[in-house]
């Protein structure tokens, strides 16, 4: 991820401490009051993907991937998944020293990918986030070379961030079983919304030379997407003209019903994201007529009876409310106006606050204050209010804070 981290300050609950995860500055925080709120400086930064920021363990695999799908599917299904290609490391010949980290739970054990079996070759970073390194990666069986299949590897940038990888793989885990219960059953063949999960595998040092040495750590596969949102949207406000929304017309009525799509299963779920934003969307199929979105990220995702305290977010996303009171618990209320700020980004092609950012302070008065619309330019406001429906659509979400029921007649 090109965009946010890790340039990305985090104000870390624990320390209350605004650190700058690439520079060593760090401010205090904590007289903010904001202690679990992300500071996206994607408008400041313009990292690259192409720059890594250490020297990449990674060397580009020669595998081929025509057995992928079979792979994949052997993954996704796990019921028909052989039995040995489950389990935790136990004394793996590389790394008989080391002690695998131990998973919270049964399921989580039940979800790791053997190393006996399997082995995986990292291949180029795609992104970094606050908690973690996002490689892709090509996994194959060792004694079925031609078994091969690329994906994403998301890879904890400490042993202290594994239990965020426990936390969303848990909650990937709920998600897929809603998938193959309700979701197929409710909504035919359309595209689950949420990113597919393939299992954990436990890495070390000679594998990913960022991690200590005294480390055998469980890291995500996911499947891997051509592009962010983010990127989406700066690549094709080049080409759309300036009273269409910056990804074209139907291509915003596409991300508008995926999010739609996306809320429905969060409230059935009676869960919420708390991250939804526009690095957490990825785009698949390009080369397809309409593109197709996945939401990723469930790190700061939980059934809404779990929640305690406000978890990490991003500032620019928030809801003014989780602002003004640090006590309000998230809500499909509060997602569903990140959602409106994504389609608002979508739409006008700058992200929500853009060129605001410069200090995390007055940022914060203008999000509680929720000034988002009274910010756009001339050129930005051309773009949202071109198509009338799309005006109403950003106003009743942004402006009216209508709920999710009033907004599914839109739906298409
Ligand atoms: N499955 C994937 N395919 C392609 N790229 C991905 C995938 N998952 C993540 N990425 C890239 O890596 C970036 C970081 O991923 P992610 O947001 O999951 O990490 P994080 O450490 O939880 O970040 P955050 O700081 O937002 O909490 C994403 O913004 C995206 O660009």
């Amino acid at each position: 991820m090109s965009q946010t981290p890790p340039y990305t300050p985090v104000c870390e609950v624990s320390s209350a401490t605004f650190e700058d995860t690439k520079s060593s500055s760090s401010t205090s925080m904590s007289c903010l009051g904001t202690d679990s709120i992300t500071v996206d400086t994607t408008n400041v930064s313009t990292t690259g993907t192409t720059e890594p920021y250490y020297n990449s363990p990674t060397s580009p695999s020669s595998q081929k991937f025509d057995s992928s799908q079979v792979l994949s599917n052997i993954l996704d299904t796990r019921p028909q998944i052989p039995k040995h290609y489950i389990g935790v490391p136990k004394t793996p010949s590389s790394t008989k020293s080391l002690t695998p980290y131990k998973l919270k739970s049964k399921s989580l054990e039940d979800f790791v990918l053997s190393s006996t079996v399997f082995e995986i070759k990292l291949d180029s970073l795609l992104g970094k986030g606050s908690n973690s390194y996002v490689h892709l990666a090509t996994l194959s069986t060792r004694e079925t070379k031609n078994m091969a299949m690329q994906f994403a590897i998301k890879i904890p940038t400490a042993k202290n961030k594994v239990k965020l990888i426990e936390k969303e793989t848990e909650f990937l885990l709920l998600l897929r079983d809603y998938r193959d219960n309700t979701w197929y059953r409710k909504y035919g063949d359309k595209p689950f919304p949420f990113v597919d999960a393939y299992g954990l595998y436990y890495l070390d040092k000679t594998q990913f030379p960022m991690l200590k040495k005294t480390d055998l750590l469980p890291c995500l596969l996911l499947k891997n997407s051509d592009t962010d949102l983010f990127r989406f949207i700066n690549e094709r406000r080049e080409l759309t003209n300036a009273y269409e929304p910056a990804i074209g017309l139907k291509n915003w009525f596409c991300l508008f019903n995926f999010l739609l799509d996306v809320l429905q299963v969060l409230r059935d779920l009676e869960a919420v994201h708390c991250d939804i934003k526009t690095d957490n969307i990825l785009v698949e199929n390009l080369s397809i007529s309409e593109p197709a979105f996945k939401l990723i990220d469930f790190t700061s995702s939980a059934k809404i009876v779990d929640i305690h305290e406000q978890p990490e977010m991003t500032l620019q996303f928030t809801a003014p409310e989780l602002l003004k009171d640090q006590n309000k618990i998230p809500d499909f209320s509060t997602d569903l106006y990140s959602s409106g700020l994504v389609l608002l980004h979508a739409a006008t092609g700058s992200a929500p606050y853009h060129g605001y950012d410069y200090d995390p302070y007055y940022l914060i008065t203008l999000v509680k204050e929720g000034k988002v619309l009274e910010l756009l330019t001339r050129e930005e406001l051309n773009r949202m209010t071109g198509n009338s429906q799309v005006q109403e659509i950003l106003n009743l979400i942004l402006v009216k804070r209508c709920t999710l029921e009033e907004l599914l007649p839109l739906h298409s």
